[in-house]
């Protein structure tokens, strides 16, 4: 695509312990590119991202590489793993479940670990110049996994993100699975508003963008918890989209302005 590829690839994973499917988009004419992550949201696989957010016009435009996960674990055989679009299969959370049950579901290390160290056997990536992005639960993640690791993520957005999962349903359901009976005194190291909250590191640049239409945006989103908590800790851009919703037409209007932002922040000339 415009000069350059989307490539999928297929791996056993150690920490999942099944394989999983990931996809690239290497930009034309550069040998080394930084890297942008994309977390898909609840439902997605890989393929949401490369067939709907548009970004590889602008990504081979700046010379972005993007890598797009899945988001789950999958068919592992766990009673219940596809029952709900919300829990589950397609529905990993981006945490590293503690709950016996689901000891499997590890897509925070997955993320954050494995997948990298990956990229890193691929000469045409740049992995230690990375920026994370994601979309609802993986708005969630890339928040979650930019603020407990800030020096290996030089910027971070988010689509309509769940900032504040401890206080809402989906994070709740989750949480609940995944983390077991105790998960209230654990969850907080899976919430971006508490991350925030305890936040010491390095002033990140966040950008956010909602739509006031978005559907899910008073029951599970709560995007003004985030920007309170992070307020003078962080240098948060969270604009409000009139007319907006949920949907990735909106994540691919947003899309070269989530792309430049991290191109501003990774690219070897931000240095
Ligand atoms: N059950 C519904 C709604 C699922 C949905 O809206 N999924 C979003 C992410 S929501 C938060 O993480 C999504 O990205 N869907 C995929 C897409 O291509 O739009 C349903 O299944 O439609």
């Amino acid at each position: 695509m415009f000069g350059g590829f989307v490539r999928r690839y297929a791996h056993q994973s150690r920490e999942l312990g099944c394989k999983m499917v990931f996809t690239v988009f290497f930009p034309p004419a550069v040998t080394k590119a930084p890297v942008v992550y994309y977390l898909s949201g609840l439902t997605c696989t890989d393929e949401n991202f490369v067939q709907k957010a548009g970004a590889q016009r602008k990504a081979a435009e700046l010379g972005l590489a993007v890598v797009a996960p899945d988001t789950s674990p999958r068919g592992l055989g766990i009673e219940g793993e596809d029952e709900s679009w919300d829990f589950g299969t397609g529905a990993g959370f981006y945490l590293d479940a503690t709950a016996d049950k689901w000891r499997q579901y590890r897509m925070y290390s997955y993320i954050t670990q494995e997948l990298p160290a990956l990229l890193r056997s691929m000469p045409e990536l740049d992995v230690d110049n990375a920026g994370i992005m994601g979309h609802s639960m993986g708005g969630h993640g890339a928040l979650t996994i930019a603020l407990k690791n800030p020096t290996a993520y030089k910027s971070v957005s988010a689509f309509a993100p769940i900032c504040n999962p401890t206080q809402v349903p989906w994070g709740q359901k989750a949480f609940a699975g995944y983390l077991g009976e105790q998960w209230q005194e654990v969850a907080q190291q899976y919430d971006a508003t508490e991350l925030a909250r305890q936040y010491s590191g390095p002033s990140l640049p966040v950008l956010m963008d909602t739509g006031t239409d978005d559907e899910f945006l008073k029951t599970q989103l709560h995007p003004w918890a985030f920007e309170e908590a992070a307020r003078g800790k962080l240098q948060v851009e969270s604009r409000m989209n009139e007319g907006y919703d949920h949907s990735y037409f909106t994540i691919a209007t947003f899309m070269d302005d989530h792309l430049s932002f991290h191109a501003k922040h990774i690219l070897p000339s931000a240095a």
